[in-house]
């Protein structure tokens, strides 16, 4: 809701206040237009101000309703519109956040005081959609293209300062801003409002205009492959420049209503939704992030491949002030470790463990991912206070593996062969319609950078390979099920991966990191098929993708039947920020959800009807007890299929 309150000195004030960020429902689209209306006719009101309760202006629209009716025509640009053809000046005091629609109101308003420490931006393009109630009419008009571009395509958020040197505050005051935009009201209560409209500008002219919009398309393509968003929003953009005002609000809406529809956002809210649901685990004893205790930490070591390099590297401060920033922040609960690392394997050129024992002598492994010049800090734990360490905390227990590594490593079991048909195929990719593909190609390179004599050793261990093999096993078979001794016979060849210039791919040199395809795999795969017999045939993309896929997929079910993950949303995060995978397919159950439960059980049934020696097709007990409920949203998995006993 919005309140609305009669001033001294012949002002009303208008106070948004929805907690726990007054976020833009329909009441308080309502109350926002009601006290308007109300500061119009009372003919003593001389200027308005408009603030947010509790130290926050606005986080924008409610999230929530994009999955309404109510997303296709909120009526906020209408409102936005509204304000500023106001003929009382609306002055905007804004405290904490102006974002997405909480900063086109403040555009609405004819004057913008904001305190030092706020935060204004326009994030929509995270969440698949744009600002769309009139953002990409109006910030353009304001600050000009290029800075509006950059805003508009980027959604980062920017402090106070910066917004004021854009010329997007009028004001920034270290003190209360309300107290300070409501002195100011008073100052400006007679003053011509025709300048202050932004509608009214025309988008500033630069000589390069075309040039700019093809460079910031080219960006965005290469920057955010896949994602429709930026594009749109570019478009939108580019409306300002091409219309009037009130055509281009037209073209604004038309886009908007495109994005909102669209699955990607869908998807990208959700994933917004997933990552807050997740951080907020507690154990079956109540623990939690909150309730944790910090412990002190006693030692700290370095494991990695390539660490003798690494500690003469520019990055060595890095390493130690993240070190450093651990202790205030490192929290282990009971027999739970408390954060899953967040590890994105893409262009990965090196990548060590830091591992930390706390005084109580348990362990925390941080993963430390170079990614060309740029350090980046991944933690198994959580740490309050570093800015240099990016995280997701999520519950999972002690042996975290089970839902990381094991999940894809027997994911990846089940489809190896298919995988390697796929690595051959380099053609195939470029052309493969889905970017969930590039997870796959990811896995190899990583295995390369990883070492594949790694993975080796385990086989070896278990018997699967190696001395321990009983004599006349079959290449192919271990017992009754598919083996792929693919892996084996490179590291027979001694292509160990990246550190031997050979694995998967081909490198410029041992230890090198510029990789190629290698013609090698091509005539070894070959050589494979003779040796086997086995019959080369084309494998369909729709194969490909559900195979690899699926097989993921019923394995993530499987851990939700076990009770190994709390959550779908957990599994989801867990994808999103440690294999890359994109954000606008929200995560292997969201993907799930999308496709429907029924078609992937009747698929999974083919593929292990076809082939039953991969019991990774063998479709798990939880997705055949939800699939009997037909596609029920991701929300309601966890009721019908019942809540199995906790391993957390
Ligand atoms: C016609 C279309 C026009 C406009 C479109 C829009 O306006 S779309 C919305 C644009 N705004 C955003 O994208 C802001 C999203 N929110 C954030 O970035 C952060 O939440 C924020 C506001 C910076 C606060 O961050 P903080 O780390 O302090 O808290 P947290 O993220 O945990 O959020 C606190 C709770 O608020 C809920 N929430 C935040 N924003 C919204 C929102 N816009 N709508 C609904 N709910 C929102 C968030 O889910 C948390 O709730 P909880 O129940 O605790 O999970």
């Amino acid at each position: 809701m919005a309140e609305y309150l009669r001033l001294p000195h012949s002002l009303a004030l208008i106070r948004i206040r929805n907690p726990p960020v007054n976020a833009i429902s329909p009441a308080v689209l309502y109350g926002i237009k009601e006290g308007l209306q109300k500061a119009v006719s009372d003919h003593t009101v001389k200027a308005i101000v408009i603030s947010g309760a509790d130290g926050k202006f606005c986080a924008g629209v409610d999230i929530h309703v994009f999955s309404t009716p109510w997303s296709s025509d909120t009526g906020l640009g209408d409102l936005v519109d509204e304000m500023q053809r106001n003929k009382k000046p609306v002055v905007a005091a804004i405290e904490g956040m102006a974002l997405g629609g909480g900063l086109e109101l403040a555009l609405g308003s004819h004057y913008r005081i904001a305190h030092v420490q706020t935060e204004t931006g326009f994030p929509e393009v995270t969440l698949g959609i744009l600002p769309g109630a009139r953002g990409t009419q109006l910030l353009p008009r304001l600050i000009g293209i290029p800075a509006a571009l950059d805003l508009i395509t980027s959604g980062r958020c920017i402090l106070a300062g910066e917004a004021f040197k854009l010329g997007i505050l009028d004001k920034v005051v270290n003190s209360d801003p309300l107290e300070k935009g409501i002195k100011f009201a008073r100052t400006i209560l007679d003053q011509p409002l025709e300048c202050r409209r932004i509608m009214n500008k025309t988008v500033p002219n630069v000589p390069n205009m075309d040039a700019i919009f093809s460079e910031v398309f080219a960006k965005v393509r290469k920057q955010y492959p896949g994602y429709i968003a930026p594009e749109t929003c570019i478009r939108a953009v580019q409306a300002s420049v091409k219309h009037p005002y009130e055509v281009g609000i037209k073209e604004e809406k038309e886009l908007a209503v495109y994005l909102v529809e669209s699955g990607q956002a869908r998807a990208l809210q959700y994933a917004f939704f997933a990552e807050r649901n997740a951080n907020k685990w507690s154990t079956p004893s109540g623990v939690s992030w909150k309730t944790a205790s910090v412990r002190p930490i006693s030692l700290v070591g370095v494991l990695g491949k390539h660490v003798g390099e690494f500690l003469d590297s520019p990055h060595l401060h890095m390493v130690r002030a993240a070190i450093y920033l651990v202790p205030s922040g490192v929290k282990f609960c009971g027999k739970h470790i408390a954060v899953l690392a967040p590890l994105i394997l893409i262009q990965v050129h090196e990548l060590f463990i830091l591992c930390v024992r706390t005084g109580d002598g348990n362990f925390f492994f941080f993963f430390f991912v170079v990614l060309g010049p740029e350090l980046r800090t991944y933690t198994l734990s959580h740490s309050t206070s570093s800015q240099l360490i990016e995280m997701e905390n999520i519950l999972v227990p002690r042996g975290w593996g089970e839902v990381v590594s094991t999940f894809l490593t027997i994911s990846n079991n089940g489809t190896m062969n298919i995988h390697v048909q796929v690595l051959c195929r380099h053609t195939v990719f470029s052309s493969l319609r889905d970017s969930i593909y590039v997870i796959y190609i990811r896995n190899f390179r990583v295995s390369d950078l990883a070492g594949l004599d790694v993975g080796w050793k385990g086989r070896k261990g278990q018997g699967l390979t190696g001395p321990a093999l009983p004599p006349g096993t079959p290449a192919r078979k271990r017992g009754n099920i598919r083996y792929c001794p693919i892996p084996d016979i490179l590291c027979e060849s001694g292509r160990f991966g990246q550190k031997t210039g050979k694995g998967w791919y081909q490198y410029d040199k041992p230890l090198g990191r510029i990789h190629k395809p290698d013609p090698w795999l091509s005539k070894f795969l070959s050589q494979y098929r003779e040796t086997y017999h086995i019959e080369p045939r084309v494998i369909s993309q729709d194969e490909i993708l559900e195979r690899c896929l699926y097989a993921l997929i019923n394995e993530a079910f499987r851990i939700l039947g076990e009770g190994i993950a709390a959550s779908p949303e957990h599994i989801d995060v867990i994808y999103l920020h440690g294999y890359g995978w994109p954000r606008y397919r929200g995560g292997p159950m969201f993907y799930a959800s999308t496709v429907g439960l029924s078609t992937i059980l009747e698929k999974l049934q083919k593929y292990y009807r076809q082939n039953p020696d991969i019991p990774q097709l063998e479709p798990s007990n939880y997705l055949k007890k939800l699939a009997a409920h037909g596609n029920p949203p991701l929300k309601e998995w966890q009721r019908l299929a019942g809540t199995p006993s906790s391993k957390l």
